[in-house]
């Protein structure tokens, strides 16, 4: 019988939370013969609604999950875990840009990133979702100095699998003939959706589809596509967050597939010239848990000019909350 691993949830009685628990309950992260344990942080008024939601855990019966910890405090949630999905921030609502999230969520941020550093297994894996994802990442790794950045990232995964779905629709192929789309930059509106690698049954996808439609329909659907669920549904996108989560986290455990990359938000180490030290969605391909920025890829004009649009508000938010940083 193998070890349990143990796997922080944070933000537990929200909605992503809500599939996220019962996937990763079902073995989607680490396989269904993996034993894991639950650390559930919620605030304390939401602890009730989170004792709810154990017992529907309990009711799955699932045969991995070997225990359930719940607790508003951020260092029992975060002691000796493995992995740390960050979800727990308050999502954005119709009028807000994810601007107007900075200050509400960058407290939570630098509270969770001392907490882990104090805490959590020097090898752990940190994936933040909570919004505005990229700059909450970057407060968690500065309040955690005795971690290292690489122990970091944020999600930009759902832009990935947003713009692989979009570009398979409009080829009329199947999702898994597309590849390596990119996600550039901040989680956010100025995010860059780039085609330019992509590969759609091994054709080059801009000799498939033209620039127009790449640049006037693909980009801001992409883009947009988060503001455009909430407008629909209501609430922020969910179910395809908590899917994203468990892709990014696994990628970051598997490794990806010879020749394939995907986008992950990073500490930036000054590849494609974008400034160090900002959390920075990039290509990357992953072996061993390594993460590594796919290098050499030609970038032209019209999407160096994209990438500096997004790099230029994650300075912005940086400034922001600079106070917070260490
Ligand atoms: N990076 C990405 O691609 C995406 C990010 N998001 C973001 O994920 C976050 C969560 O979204 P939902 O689950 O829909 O929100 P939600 O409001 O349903 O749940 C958030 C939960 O976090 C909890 N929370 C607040 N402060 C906390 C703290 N200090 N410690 C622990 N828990 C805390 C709340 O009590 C609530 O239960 C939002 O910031 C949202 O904008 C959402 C979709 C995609
Ligand atoms: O747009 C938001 O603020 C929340 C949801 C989100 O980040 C997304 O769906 O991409």
């Amino acid at each position: 019988m193998k070890q349990p691993i143990h796997i922080a949830v944070t933000g537990a009685a929200g909605q992503i939370s809500y599939s996220l628990l019962f996937r990763l309950a079902a073995g989607d992260f680490l396989g269904k013969d993996q034993p894991i344990i639950l650390h559930l942080l919620e605030i304390s008024p939401a602890l009730p609604a989170l004792q709810g939601v154990v017992m529907e855990l309990q009711d799955c019966a699932s045969p991995i999950l070997h225990g359930v910890i719940i607790t508003d405090d951020p260092k029992i949630a975060f002691k000796d875990v493995d992995y740390a999905f960050l979800v727990g921030a308050r999502p954005r609502s119709a009028d807000m840009e994810r601007k107007d999230l900075l200050q509400v969520n960058a407290a939570i941020f630098s509270v969770q990133g001392k907490a882990l550093n104090e805490v959590a297994n020097r090898t752990v894996k940190v994936l933040v979702v909570g919004n505005p994802a990229n700059t909450n990442a970057l407060i968690a790794l500065s309040n955690a100095p005795d971690l290292k950045p690489e122990n970091f990232s944020c999600m930009t995964r759902l832009d990935h699998n947003r713009a692989l779905s979009q570009l398979a629709e409009k080829c009329d192929v199947l999702v898994t003939e597309v590849k390596n789309v990119i996600i550039w930059g901040n989680h956010s509106g100025t995010q860059y959706p780039d085609i330019q690698h992509a590969k759609v049954k091994d054709q080059g996808a801009l000799s498939l589809v033209d620039h127009n439609w790449f640049e006037n329909t693909f980009i801001p659907t992409v883009q947009q596509r988060g503001a455009t669920v909430i407008k629909a549904r209501g609430l922020s996108s969910a179910a395809s967050a908590a899917n994203a989560a468990v892709d990014h986290m696994r990628s970051w455990v598997v490794g990806t597939s010879e020749g394939e990359w995907v986008s992950m938000g990073i500490y930036s180490d000054g590849s494609y010239g974008i400034e160090p030290g900002l959390m920075y969605s990039y290509p990357v391909t992953i072996s061993n848990g390594k993460v590594s920025i796919v290098q050499g890829l030609d970038i032209n004009d019209f999407s160096r000019q994209k990438m500096q649009l997004t790099e230029t508000e994650l300075k912005e938010e940086r400034s922001a909350i600079k106070h917070l940083l260490s």
